[in-house]
C-alpha cells in the first residue's frame, strides 16, 4: 500500500470530443462546441481551470485508503487495475470534483494506441503542486489525449496538462489546438506524429526548446514559432483576454481577423467589466472606467497637480474596488499618505489631525498600497519583477508610477531615449500580460508655444518626453491641462483625454480645492459655474490668486443669476454657507 503525507488528488479534465461522453460532461468543463455556442464560454472555461487549480485539496495520510473512501462516498467504482479503465469508466470520476482533482493519465507509449486514446493508464498524485507521482509508476506518462491539438494544423505546445487546460479555449478560438508536452520527452512517437505534420507549432514558453532538445532539433525552423521567456505561463494569467494578446502579438506575421473576432468578444466583455469612476464619473463617458491590461500615460506642466490628481483618482478607484500600487519615486510615503487621507475624508490636514483614528481606519479599509522605496531612481527591470511579483500576491489591479524619469538611465539623449523605449515596452507588457492596469506619469519636454495670453502652452501627446514610441504603446494617453491669463492671473485646468484606444477623446474642467487638496470635476460644479463662459469675470482683484478653486468669488450679477434658479431662502444658505461668495 502507498503512503504519501499529502497528496493533491485533483479531478479528472475531461472534454474531449468523444462519443460515449455525455452531454453533460461537456458542459461541465467545456468545449469549443459549449464555448462556441456561448461565446463567452471560454471565459467560463477559464475561470473553471483556475478554480480547479486553485481549490484542490490536501489529502492528508494514506492516500489509497483515502482514495477509496472517496470512490465510497461517491459510490464510484473504480476497477482496478488502473490501465484497464475506460473513458467511460472514467467519465464518473467527475464526482469528485467537489474533493480536488484528479487527472486520469492516458497511456503514452511507442505504439499506436496512443493515438487512439483508448486506455486510462494512471493517475498523477500531487505532493505538492509541483511535486507529482503516478500510480501504477509505469513509463511515460502524457495527457495529450485529453487535449484539441488533433483537431487543427496548428498547435501550441505547453508545458504540462494546466498550462493547456488554461490555454486550450482560448486558442480554439483562433483555431489553434494544444498539446502539453510533459512526460512526452522520452517519445520520439511524440515527435514524429505529432509535430512533424502540424503546420505551424508555437512553443510557450520558449525555453522548452532547450529543455526538450531531443523532440525539437530537427524540425524545420520555419514552422517553430516561440513565446519569449519574459511572458509567463498559461496558467499564470489572470485572464482570457491575456492569453490572447500573448498568442496574437508574440506569434504569427499575419492575423486572420475573421479567426480573431474571440479578441473583440473578450475585449467587450472587458470594458464591461471595467471598473468605474465616481468622484470623476465624466473619465466613464471616455474611457469607459478604468479597463485591465491597459498602459495610461498621464502628463501635465511641471508641479501643477499631476500627483494630486492621481492621489485622488486612485482614491476613487479604491472606493469602487480597484486595488492601486503606487511606486512613489519622487513624493516621501508621508506626504502621500497625508494627502490621501485629506482627500478620502475631504477634510484640511488640521482635520485629519484631530481625527486622526477615524481617518487612519478608512484609509486602512481603502485598501490602497504603495512600494516601500525611498524616492529615487529604480532599476526598471527590478521595478518590474517586484511588481511581478506583488500583482501576484496582492492582487492588484492598478500600478501607478510616479514617474517615468525616475526610471530612465544614460548620459547621452540617445541612451536615455532607449532606456525609455525600453522601460515603456516593458510595463507594456506587464500590463498585456498581467491583466494589470499601468498609469505611468510622464513629464512634458519643454515647450515654446505659449501664447501672450496664456502663461501655459496647450499640451498634446507629441509634447510628452522622450520618442513617439511610448505614446504609441500607450492605449490613452490623459493630460492635465492648465491655462494662466497672464494679464488677470486666473488658472484654468481641465483634464484632456488625448488618446483612447477603446473609448474616445474629450475633455473636462476641474476645480481644485486647496484645504483638501480634492477636485470637482466640471459636471458637478454648481450651475451657475458656466464653463463655456469661461471665468474671467468671477474675478475681483483679492479672488486672482485662488482663481482656480472652488470657494472662489462670486459678482453680484451671478448672486442674480443664482436667483433664476433657486428660490430666495436657498440663495441665502447658500450665499450662508459660502460666506466668500458675497461681497
Ligand atoms: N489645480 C490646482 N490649483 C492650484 N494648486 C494645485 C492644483 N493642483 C495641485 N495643486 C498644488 O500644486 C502643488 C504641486 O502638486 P503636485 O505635486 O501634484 O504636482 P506635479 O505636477 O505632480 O509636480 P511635478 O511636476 O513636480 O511632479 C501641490 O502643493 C498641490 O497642492
Amino acid at each position: 500500500m502507498r503512503t504519501c503525507t499529502q497528496n493533491y488528488v485533483r479531478t479528472i479534465v475531461l472534454k474531449r470530443r468523444s462519443s460515449h461522453l455525455s452531454e453533460d460532461s461537456f458542459k461541465l468543463y467545456g468545449n469549443r462546441k459549449t464555448y462556441f455556442c456561448q461565446k463567452l464560454g471560454a471565459l467560463y472555461h477559464f475561470c473553471e481551470a483556475k478554480n480547479l487549480l486553485e481549490s484542490s485539496k490536501i489529502l492528508e495520510g494514506d492516500y489509497e485508503a483515502r482514495f477509496q473512501t472517496i470512490l465510497d462516498e461517491h459510490e464510484v467504482k473504480f476497477p482496478l487495475p488502473m490501465s484497464q479503465i475506460h473513458y467511460k469508466n472514467v467519465e464518473r470520476l467527475k464526482f469528485l470534483k467537489s474533493n480536488g482533482v484528479l487527472f486520469v493519465d492516458i497511456p503514452f507509449h511507442e505504439d499506436e494506441n496512443f493515438l487512439r486514446d483508448e486506455n486510462v493508464h494512471a493517475v498523477k498524485i500531487y505532493d505538492s503542486p509541483d511535486n507529482f507521482s503516478y500510480v501504477p509508476s509505469t513509463g511515460n506518462h502524457n495527457y495529450a489525449g485529453l487535449f484539441s491539438w488533433r483537431e487543427f494544423d496548428r498547435v501550441i505546445v505547453v508545458e504540462d496538462e494546466w498550462d493547456a487546460l488554461c490555454l486550450e479555449p482560448t486558442a480554439a478560438r483562433i483555431q489553434k489546438g494544444v498539446l502539453p508536452i510533459s512526460g512526452a520527452e522520452n517519445s520520439s512517437l511524440f515527435k514524429r506524429t505529432i509535430l512533424e505534420m502540424k503546420k505551424e507549432i508555437i512553443i510557450w514558453p520558449g525555453q522548452l526548446v532547450a529543455k526538450y532538445p531531443d523532440i525539437f532539433e530537427d524540425l524545420d525552423d520555419s514552422k517553430i514559432t516561440t513565446v519569449s521567456s519574459s511572458i509567463p505561463r498559461p496558467k499564470h494569467h489572470r485572464s482570457t483576454l491575456t492569453l490572447l494578446n500573448v498568442l496574437i502579438r508574440e506569434t504569427g506575421d499575419v492575423v486572420n481577423l475573421g479567426a480573431n473576432m474571440a479578441r473583440s468578444f473578450v475585449q467587450s466583455q472587458t470594458a464591461a467589466e471595467s471598473i468605474k469612476f465616481t468622484r470623476f464619473s465624466m473619465l466613464n463617458e471616455n474611457l469607459g472606467g478604468l479597463r485591465k491590461g491597459e498602459l495610461t500615460l498621464f502628463s501635465g506642466h511641471t508641479g501643477k497637480g499631476k500627483t494630486t490628481f492621481l492621489s485622488e483618482y486612485s482614491i476613487d478607484l479604491a472606493l469602487n474596488g480597484a486595488k492601486t500600487l503606487w511606486c512613489s519615486f519622487e513624493m516621501k510615503l508621508e506626504a502621500l499618505q497625508n494627502m490621501q487621507a485629506m482627500q478620502l475624508c475631504q477634510k484640511s490636514s488640521e482635520d485629519c489631525q484631530i481625527e486622526y483614528e477615524f481617518v487612519q481606519e478608512k484609509l486602512g479599509n481603502l485598501g490602497i498600497l504603495a512600494l516601500n522605496s525611498e524616492p529615487g531612481s529604480m532599476d526598471p527591470n527590478e521595478l518590474v519583477d517586484k511588481l511581478k511579483e506583488l500583482i501576484e500576491n496582492h492582487r492588484i489591479d492598478h500600478i501607478i508610477i510616479d514617474n517615468m524619469q525616475f526610471l530612465i538611465f544614460g548620459t547621452s539623449s540617445d541612451d536615455a531615449y532607449m532606456s525609455q523605449d525600453n522601460t515603456i515596452r516593458m510595463l507594456r507588457e506587464l500590463a498585456t500580460f498581467t491583466d494589470v492596469h499601468v498609469t505611468v506619469i510622464c513629464h512634458p519636454r519643454k515647450t515654446s508655444n505659449v501664447s501672450k495670453k496664456d502663461g501655459y502652452s496647450f499640451l498634446t501627446e507629441y509634447d510628452l518626453s522622450g520618442r513617439a514610441r511610448s505614446v504609441q504603446e500607450a492605449d490613452n494617453v490623459i493630460i492635465l491641462q492648465t491655462s494662466q491669463d497672464i494679464e488677470t492671473g486666473v488658472r484654468k485646468d481641465w483634464i484632456q483625454i488625448h488618446k483612447c484606444r477603446h473609448g474616445e477623446i474629450g475633455k473636462f474642467g476641474l476645480k481644485y480645492n486647496r484645504d483638501t487638496k480634492t477636485y470637482l470635476q466640471e459636471s458637478d460644479w454648481p450651475y451657475i459655474f458656466d464653463y463655456s463662459d469661461g471665468y474671467d469675470d468671477f474675478i475681483t482683484s483679492e479672488s486672482r490668486e485662488m482663481t482656480n478653486t472652488v470657494d472662489f468669488c462670486l459678482p453680484d450679477r451671478r448672486v442674480d443669476r443664482l436667483k433664476d434658479f433657486l428660490d430666495e431662502e436657498s440663495v441665502d444658505l447658500f450665499l450662508e454657507e459660502n460666506d466668500t461668495l458675497s461681497d
